[in-house]
């Protein structure tokens, strides 16, 4: 049975990249997938975008929707202070797979947990059964078309405070139109748009950041 692309991915990193070291996965996976096969990994230009909002925002808890190879979920917990912490969805049994080696292998398994199964499932779960709180931050990268349900049940949950960073993936392409449109018609959003690109292409993208006023 041949393999598939993420494990392709997943392979490479483990013969090329270095053990324990986030950086080298994370620039490993982008070496493969600028060179080899796309995959919609936020890439690093975007990444860079991530990397700047997560340190502003210094997060004591954080969520990843759409954990796909386990690219941002590396990236975004080598930023994490001592006793921080990555909650991460992946609603696809083989990219789980593939992500929970990926986050051991860069040796951040002590501040990710990789959930699994669909975001409107766990959503409501994390207060009671992950002993969340309130999130800090908040990635969003899954299915397009449900980034906007997704806020709306973050709110309803009370996960959200005055001050939770939320930023989006994908805006123009492949696109998240409606989650646009609510944010930005929402008072209870403050938006910022970074103008970027596709991962690994130099087709149009851009990511949304919406900080949450209470
Ligand atoms: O579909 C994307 N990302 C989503 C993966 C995922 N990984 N996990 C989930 C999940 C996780 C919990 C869920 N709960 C309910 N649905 C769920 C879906 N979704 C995506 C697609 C592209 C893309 C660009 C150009 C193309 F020509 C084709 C594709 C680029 C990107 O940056 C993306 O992020
Ligand atoms: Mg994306």
């Amino acid at each position: 049975m041949n393999q598939s692309k993420e494990q392709r991915i997943l392979n490479f990193v483990l013969q090329n990249a270095v053990r324990g070291d986030p950086c080298s996965v994370v620039d490993t996976i982008d070496k493969y997938c600028s060179q080899k096969e796309w995959a919609m990994n936020v890439g690093d230009e975007k990444g860079k975008i991530l990397d700047k909002t997560v340190q502003e925002a210094n997060p004591s808890v954080a969520l990843e929707l759409g954990t796909y190879c386990g690219y941002s979920a590396v990236r975004i917990s080598r930023l994490l202070k001592a006793g921080a912490r990555l909650l991460t969805v992946e609603f696809n049994p083989e990219f789980a797979a593939i992500a929970k080696q990926m986050i051991e292998f860069a040796g951040v398994q002590d501040k990710v947990k990789l959930l699994e199964g669909p975001s409107e499932e766990i959503i409501p779960q994390l207060k009671k059964k992950y002993e969340v709180d309130t999130l800090d931050f908040v990635f969003l990268d899954h299915w397009k078309d449900r980034y906007t349900p997704d806020t709306i049940l973050l709110q309803e949950c009370n996960l959200l405070r005055k001050g939770s960073v939320l930023l989006a993936d994908n805006i123009i392409f492949p696109g998240a139109p409606d989650f646009l449109n609510y944010v930005r018609k929402s008072p209870h959003f403050q938006c910022t748009n970074y103008p970027s690109h596709l991962e690994y292409m130099q087709v149009e993208d851009a990511m949304e950041k919406a900080v949450f006023l209470g």
